[in-house]
């Protein structure tokens, strides 16, 4: 049996009871490493769990499936994954591989960055499409997420955007580079000068109420709330990092957002339902 099992987001104890008791079982423990992180590192989980963990790094997942299948048929192999084994990540390959070659698969569900962003008091139902944003190079700064942004608030809804963490190879588990709040901001601060300077209707403006979300499920867990060109200069700590661009807001999104609003003095300004902050 091939056992895909989530680790949720916080800490090594995230993983649930039927998932700690399948891993402690299985001939073999595989750690997905390059879609996401647990900032705990590799050491600490080897320590709580009892076991040795094998990288899989995405060569090893897409190109030598063969190792990570070898013997599931006869014995029981575990493949863990930060957060939902398919939140935000999909391993459907490794799934049809395994079926291919007559093996069984379990799915061990927990939290996912994709429902664990309800935490900052905007409504999961009220979400559009996910984008990822990415890191831009001298000549290579797509901006497709923006216009993925613009579909969801012509819809009137907010936009969860993941953003990236690279991890160097199969031997360092920790990300060498992550994309912060404020760098996403930043960039997205960019592309609505370009648009602006095509004469182009706006997604939104430097004013439109946004979140910033760092190690979600984690003891230092931050969230922030306030305008585009505020989250630009805000410094969040540590990996890993989320965003969300908001849509229509309730008033009990409003509220809930205010609790995040951050010192400097923005919980006397008041949100609109048109997603713009007021003095
Ligand atoms: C490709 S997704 C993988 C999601 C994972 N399988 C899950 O279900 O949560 C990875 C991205 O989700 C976001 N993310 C994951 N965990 C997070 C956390 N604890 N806090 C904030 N953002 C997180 C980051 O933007 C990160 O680069």
């Amino acid at each position: 049996m091939l056992y895909f099992i989530g680790l949720g987001l916080g800490d090594c104890k995230d993983i649930t009871v039927k998932g700690l008791e399948i891993v402690r079982q299985c001939s073999r423990v595989y750690l997905e490493a390059y879609t996401s992180i647990l900032t705990v590192g590799k050491e600490a989980l080897e320590e709580y769990y009892g076991r040795e963990l094998l990288l899989a790094d995405r060569d090893m997942v897409e190109q030598q499936t063969d190792e990570i299948l070898k013997g599931a048929d006869v014995s029981d192999v575990a493949f863990l994954v930060v957060g939902d084994p398919f939140g935000a990540t999909t391993h459907s390959d490794l799934v049809l591989r395994a079926l291919n070659a007559g093996i069984q698969y379990r799915v061990i569900h927990n939290a996912s960055i994709m429902n664990a962003v309800g935490c900052c008091g905007l409504q999961l139902y009220n979400f559009g499409e996910t984008v990822s944003i990415v890191f831009w190079m001298d000549t290579w700064r797509p901006e497709s997420f923006y216009d993925k942004i613009k579909k969801n608030r012509d819809m009137g809804l907010h936009t969860l955007c993941l953003l990236p963490s690279l991890s160097r190879g199969r031997k360092i588990y920790e990300p060498t580079r992550y994309m912060t709040v404020a760098q996403a901001a930043e960039q997205l601060l960019e592309i609505l000068q370009n648009r602006r300077d095509r004469g182009e209707e706006l997604a939104m403006t430097e004013d439109t109420v946004c979140v910033g979300l760092a190690r979600v499920g984690a003891e230092d867990q931050t969230i922030r709330s306030g305008t585009l060109q505020e989250l630009a200069s805000s410094d969040l700590g540590g990996p890993l990092h989320s965003m969300i661009i908001s849509g229509h807001l309730h008033p009990l999104e409003v509220d809930m957002l205010k609790l995040f609003s951050g010192p400097e003095g923005l919980k006397t300004l008041k949100m609109t339902n048109s997603s713009t902050y007021v003095s």
